[in-house]
């Protein structure tokens, strides 16, 4: 499987289900953009700031809801098997992507997982098992978090970088080089981390010293 990054804003995402499996589907999407539950019941967990809609359809009236929101994905996530699989059916027929969250296995194009899911903004990184093991998707999610620390503000500085370094007289080659000694190294993470330096200031000094090239900012040599 290989794992694919949507930007869901502005689109509608539609989980059928409000028990703690349809609850937790709902948080996670509903930090991206409108999501819309509808079940005959839901269970006393948060749904984040998704709505909620009380029904039950019944398979055939699957379709109708689908139409009704035009949602970019569709979770099947109620205890009727019947049900996820008109959900199923319904979102292939309005082109949208399904998540069915009763199935683990192989699956065909148009039908995803949801992985767990480290985020610092705005960098994503994604765990899936293929199916085969949840509790192990999150184990790993949570080992990662500590690990993560600080890349988004990586991704931001170096986003700045880049910038700056096209507008100067600099080959795509030594841009690279320089890019990729900014996020290896470890003065530019401490200072990131602990906002004891400059981080701005450590990435030009490795700049300046690694590849002569003057930043904004350079302030020479470490001492
Ligand atoms: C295939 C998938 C479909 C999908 O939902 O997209 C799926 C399916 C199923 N999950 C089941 C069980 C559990 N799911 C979790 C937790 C998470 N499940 C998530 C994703 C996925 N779950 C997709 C595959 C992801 C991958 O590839 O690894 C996470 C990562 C994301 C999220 O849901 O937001 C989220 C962690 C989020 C986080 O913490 O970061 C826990 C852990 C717990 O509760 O502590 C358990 C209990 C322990 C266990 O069983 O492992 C069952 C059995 C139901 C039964 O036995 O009745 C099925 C159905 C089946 O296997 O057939
Ligand atoms: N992906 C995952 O992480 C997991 C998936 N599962 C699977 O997901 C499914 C849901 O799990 P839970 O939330 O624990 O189940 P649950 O039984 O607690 O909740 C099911 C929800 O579906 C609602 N529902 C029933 N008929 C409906 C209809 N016609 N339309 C809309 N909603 C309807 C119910 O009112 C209830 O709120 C289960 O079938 C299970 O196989 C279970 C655990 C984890």
């Amino acid at each position: 499987m290989i794992p694919l990054v949507h930007d869901l804003s502005g689109e509608t995402v539609l989980v059928f289900g409000g028990g703690p499996v349809g609850a937790r589907k709902a948080r996670r999407f509903a930090r991206e953009t409108r999501t819309v539950v509808v079940s005959p019941a839901f269970v006393d967990r948060e749904f984040g700031d998704a709505e909620l809609v009380r029904a039950a359809p019944d398979p055939v009236d699957v379709g109708d809801w689908v139409e009704r929101f035009e949602p970019a994905v569709v979770v099947a996530a109620t205890d009727r098997n019947d049900v996820n699989e008109a959900v199923e059916r319904a979102a292939r027929d309005h082109g949208a992507l399904v998540n069915r969250a009763d199935h683990s296995g192989g699956r065909d194009a148009g039908s995803v997982v949801v992985p767990a899911t480290v985020e610092d903004d705005p960098v994503t990184v994604a765990v899936s098992t293929g199916g085969a093991s949840p509790a192990l998707s999150k184990y790993l999610r949570e080992r990662i978090e500590t690990e993560l620390a600080g890349a988004g503000a990586m991704a931001e500085l170096t986003a700045g970088l880049r910038a700056e370094l096209r507008t100067r007289d600099v080959s795509p080659t030594e841009r690279r080089d320089a890019v990729r000694a900014v996020v290896r190294s470890s003065h530019v993470w401490k200072a990131l981390r602990t906002g004891d330096a400059n981080a701005r200031e450590e990435a030009a000094r490795v700049i300046g010293n690694e590849f002569g090239i003057e930043m904004d900012g350079t302030r020479g040599e470490r001492p």
